[in-house]
């Protein structure tokens, strides 16, 4: 059996991504037997990848007369982009030979495999920033250019090419957390971190003094301000990062999801930051109870963090888009019979599709007269006016900040039942 190598896997990670539909994060366990550094750098190699992928099959396209199996073209696209990125040439050329010389089914093809990267060694890093930036495949492109434009859409995978940093959430005074972090303080109050630190190692992660979130998804639990001894229901709280939020104002907090797997990330995250939450496994559907307010982060397509998760648009198709949709109306009908009067919602997704955010606010607040939109509960330091939409949400997109290095995709509306 092969040694694993950080190659070795990213190649089997773009060959389940690109072959089998399976995402990043499902396949994470398939990089145990790597050390941390490895693993870390396996999966860089294999978003770097794809992100790049449409330039890579661009360059490689003229050197092969015909489509060689997708092992072969993953070996091929994985070698081009780490050369566009200044690889070193003989380093990444020899392990590509020898990934697929030592392939049963495909080592006849190590000759064409040394040649083509042979011409790419000087091919990519030359032509690399000239190509096009990649685009969205057809199934996402489509809805998103019909929903903006194609200029957006455009600006949109510029932010996901670009990819994201790390955002961070402070616990409590985001000042003194930027300090000892030395990041940026973002306008929302989160902080940004540029490279790609090791989290476990960054000072206060122990002590759990702030966990990562992205500063769009920092946003909803702000707009929801929950107040010292209300009771809040976080519904699909898992892995957390929102009911951290919820919990640190003083709120009595009830996490729930359907998922006990990862809310033992949730519970993890409740002891590692000293914060105190009630953790409930339960389908939201059947939850009973009252509450002053409710957080709902309804599962969704998740178009809102390719920055983050290259993977996803190779790995997904669409075919999900109408079973999610009908979800998250039914999970927000529901949440509406959990408020007391006068409770307020924030319903929110990290998606880009109007379907998934504001056409389902638009149709809650058509079919029940006792539900009004908060537009106030938008105004809070940071968020631009002008990323409000027309129902009374707020529509967050990757191309919003491009000067401070963008933000996931959200959607986030505040709901107040009469
Ligand atoms: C977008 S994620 C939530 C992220 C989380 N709020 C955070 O900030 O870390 C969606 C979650 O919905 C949960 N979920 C999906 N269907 C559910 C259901 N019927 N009832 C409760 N939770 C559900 C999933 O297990 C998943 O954890």
């Amino acid at each position: 059996m092969s040694q694993p190598s950080a190659r070795r896997s990213a190649v089997y990670l773009l060959d389940q991504i690109l072959g089998e539909g399976r995402l990043l994060s499902e396949l994470t366990p398939s990089l145990d037997r790597l050390t941390p550094p490895d693993r870390a750098r396996a999966q860089r190699l294999a978003t770097d990848t794809l992100r790049g992928l449409e330039r890579a099959d661009r360059l490689l396209g003229k050197h092969l007369r015909k489509n060689p199996a997708l092992h072969v073209r993953n070996v091929l696209r994985l070698a081009t982009v780490e050369l566009a990125l200044g690889g070193d040439a003989h380093g990444v050329v020899n392990e590509a030979v020898n990934i697929v010389a030592g392939h049963k089914r495909h080592n006849r093809l190590k000759g064409l495999v040394n040649a083509v990267l042979r011409k790419m060694t000087d091919e990519a890093p030359a032509k690399w920033d000239s190509l096009r930036i990649p685009r969205l495949p057809k199934w996402l492109r489509g809805p998103l250019v019909q929903a903006y434009s194609a200029e957006i859409v455009a600006a949109i995978e510029a932010a996901h090419y670009a990819g994201a940093s790390l955002d961070i959430t402070a616990k409590a005074d985001p000042n003194m957390a930027q300090q000892v972090l030395n990041g940026m303080l973002l306008p929302t109050g989160s902080i940004r971190l540029s490279g790609a630190p090791q989290v476990s190692a960054l000072p206060g992660f122990e002590s759990g003094d702030w966990w990562v979130q992205d500063a769009a998804a920092a946003l909803p639990a702000r707009i929801l301000a929950a107040q010292p001894g209300e009771r809040v229901l976080d519904i699909c709280a898992a892995p957390g990062g929102k009911t951290l939020q919820l919990a640190a104002t003083g709120a009595d907090v009830t996490a729930l999801d359907i998922s006990d797997q990862r809310l033992a990330r949730v519970r993890e995250n409740l002891s590692r930051t000293r914060l105190e939450a009630k953790v409930v496994v339960e389908d939201a559907l059947e939850h009973q109870g009252h509450y002053d307010a409710i957080l709902l982060d309804a599962p969704c397509s998740a178009t809102g963090t390719i920055r983050r998760h290259p993977d996803l648009p190779h790995a997904k198709d669409g075919s999900e888009f109408a079973s999610l949709i009908d979800l998250q109306a039914r999970m927000l009908k529901h949440a509406v019979t959990l408020l007391k009067p006068g409770g307020r919602l924030v319903f929110c997704t990290c998606s880009l599709l109007p379907d998934e955010g504001e056409c389902q606010v638009e149709e809650a607040l058509a079919h029940d007269n006792r539900l009004i939109v908060d537009r106030d509960a938008l105004s809070i330091p940071g968020v631009d006016p002008q990323w409000q939409s027309d129902e009374g949400g707020l529509r967050l997109r990757p191309d919003y900040w491009p000067d401070l290095g963008g933000m996931d995709g959200f959607y986030i509306a505040c709901l107040r039942r009469r």
